[in-house]
């Protein structure tokens, strides 16, 4: 495929060539034959078994007619029309990897780019297979699961680069993005995110502490061609317990602006500094061209983990926007001209080592469930989190290869008595939302929102649902057997609109909510492909 056809995105309706259906990320399709009428007449065209009880968090991908679709155990080719594996292509991984794992046995996809599929494993390797048959072609080690590296993110293939991040951030390790030949598998260059003492930045951290700092890049980044630059989050810190590492902790918390042939930082912007609370920066920079103060302008913008959502300049990192989508008592608001938050005594009280209740939890206003920018109705669709946390340090040293937190897991949840989550459609210039469909028990599941009005996500306990991007009235709904934490695509083959997604209960909220709801929820991991009913 061509960078064009990437470029292209929402256009292009007959493929879905990368993660986040498009370069942009904007997860929005032109396509209308599925609207809000004829929605309800959505059916099951066919199931594929990924024989696993694992998360599916993988998007899946289609390029003329096949669909390429990732688990944590393997690779599958499968005929978009009829759903017959064309292809499995199995993953080993040593037996000890689960347990430098934090969040979910997972995988969220691959990248295409010149008859080859590009994917990580979750013992950091990064491989690119034969998109005929599922041959391996070449595999590099990007790191050690030893010390406590894993890998879960799906590669980005930008100016003919395949570029990859890094899991590991809660096992004192210092993240990184990487580099790679798609022909060859050649390594090109390494980007740290947390800078050493001699680089721009080094001087964020105290002694040594930079080179446990965490900063795990474990989401697929954006890329501008027409800017040649790619837009990649950064994670938390390591550990939690932010005494142990005064200072701003570049770039943990931040989004980098970088340079996809060299990895050179062309500017950064740091959404928390020095942040106590597991607010990674990784989530999804979706880029679109909006009218900011009567002008167009190329923003970026993002749901950040600590309950903001920010609009940036993409040319230059200048804050447009930051307001609170979600419950926030941490700051009060963010400065507008330093950029910073304007912290409250929640953030200072935690760093004292004092108990305290913060809006959003550690899991975030919104955790790594990508949302959908819909150009046509200025939305954005997001499946958010709605209750607090407790958090409170605790001392910690340091053993390779084991959890390195400095936080109490023993009383974490703060759940209120309204629903724990919500899909908004939220302003990005407020933060305000037009409308919020709530539930009970939150989503992790992406979102796809299409010109037919429709707007797609699933739920943990299984349903796939559509609802009206207008007034967020729930159109349909269909169980799929296990739960969602998948992220719908949509394309069209043959005058026919298809949308697809992959259903597999697991990921952090069973890992870690004790919520009894999901206890018998029934795990087997599948795709589904729905169209409607001729
Ligand atoms: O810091 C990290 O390295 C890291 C990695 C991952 C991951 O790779 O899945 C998650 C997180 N952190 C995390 O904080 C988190 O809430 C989370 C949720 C999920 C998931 O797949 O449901 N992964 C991760």
């Amino acid at each position: 495929q061509t960078t064009e056809q990437l470029v292209k995105g929402a256009t292009d309706t007959s493929n879905v060539l990368n993660y986040g259906m498009g370069y942009n990320l904007q997860r929005f399709s032109t396509l209308n034959q599925v609207n809000k009428d004829t929605v309800k007449n959505l059916v099951p065209v066919w199931n594929y078994s990924f024989n696993d009880d694992r998360s599916e968090e993988s998007q899946p991908l289609v390029y003329q007619g096949v669909i390429y679709v990732t688990s944590h155990n393997a690779t599958m080719a499968v005929d978009a029309k009829t759903g017959k594996q064309i292809w499995k292509s199995k993953i080993e991984y040593p037996a000890e990897t689960p347990r430098i794992v934090c969040c979910g046995i997972i995988n969220r996809g691959a990248a295409l780019y010149d008859g080859k599929v590009f994917r990580t494993t979750l013992d950091a390797n990064v491989i690119a297979l034969d998109a005929k048959n599922g041959k391996e072609l070449w595999r590099q080690k990007a790191a050690d699961i030893k010390e406590g590296y894993s890998m879960t993110v799906a590669p980005l293939v930008a100016d003919g680069v395949v570029i990859t991040g890094i899991s590991g951030a809660e096992f004192g390790t210092r993240g990184f993005i990487d580099g790679w030949d798609p022909a060859t598998g050649k390594h090109l260059w390494r980007t740290h995110s947390i800078p050493s003492p001699d680089e721009p930045g080094g001087d964020t951290w105290k002694g040594d502490t930079w080179k446990l700092g965490g900063g795990s890049t474990w989401i697929t980044g954006s890329y501008d061609p027409e800017l040649n630059t790619v837009y990649w989050g950064i994670g938390n810190p390591g550990p939690f317990n932010s005494a142990v590492r005064p200072g701003d902790n570049l770039y943990t918390c931040s989004v980098l602006a970088m340079d996809p042939k060299t990895g050179k930082i062309k500017w950064h912007y740091q959404f928390s500094p020095n942040n106590p609370f597991d607010y990674d920066s990784v989530a999804e920079m979706v880029l679109a061209d909006m009218n900011v103060e009567g002008k167009p302008t190329k923003v970026l913008m993002d749901a950040n983990r600590n309950g903001f959502f920010y609009v940036l300049d993409r040319t230059n990192g200048k804050l447009l926007a930051a307001n609170p989508y979600v419950k926030v008592n941490w700051a009060t608001g963010i400065d507008m001209k330093t950029g910073r938050p304007i912290e409250t005594d929640v953030s200072k009280d935690a760093r004292e080592g004092k108990k305290v209740t913060v809006y959003p939890s550690i899991l975030g206003g919104k955790n790594w469930e990508p949302m959908s920018f819909n150009p046509q109705t200025g939305l954005a669709y997001a499946n958010t989190l709605a209750f607090g946390g407790r958090y409170k340090t605790e001392p910690v040293t340091f053993k390779q290869g084991e959890w390195y937190l400095g936080m109490d897991l023993t009383d974490l949840w703060e759940w209120g008595d309204g629903p724990r989550g919500h899909l908004k459609a939220i302003d990005p210039m407020t933060g305000k939302s037009k409308w919020e469909a709530p539930s009970d028990i939150p989503r992790f599941s992406g979102v796809l929102s299409t010109a037919g009005g429709v707007v797609f996500s699933g739920a943990l306990t299984g349903e796939f649902e559509a609802f009206d991007a207008d007034t967020g009235k729930k159109l349909w709904q269909f169980q799929t057997g296990s739960g969602i934490e998948g992220q719908p695509v949509t394309w069209q083959q043959d005058g026919v609109q298809y949308i697809a997604v992959t259903s597999g209960y697991g990921g952090v909220y069973s890992l870690f909510s004790g919520d009894e709801r999901l206890a018998n929820v029934p795990p087997g991991g599948s795709l589904w492909v729905f169209a409607v009913k001729q």
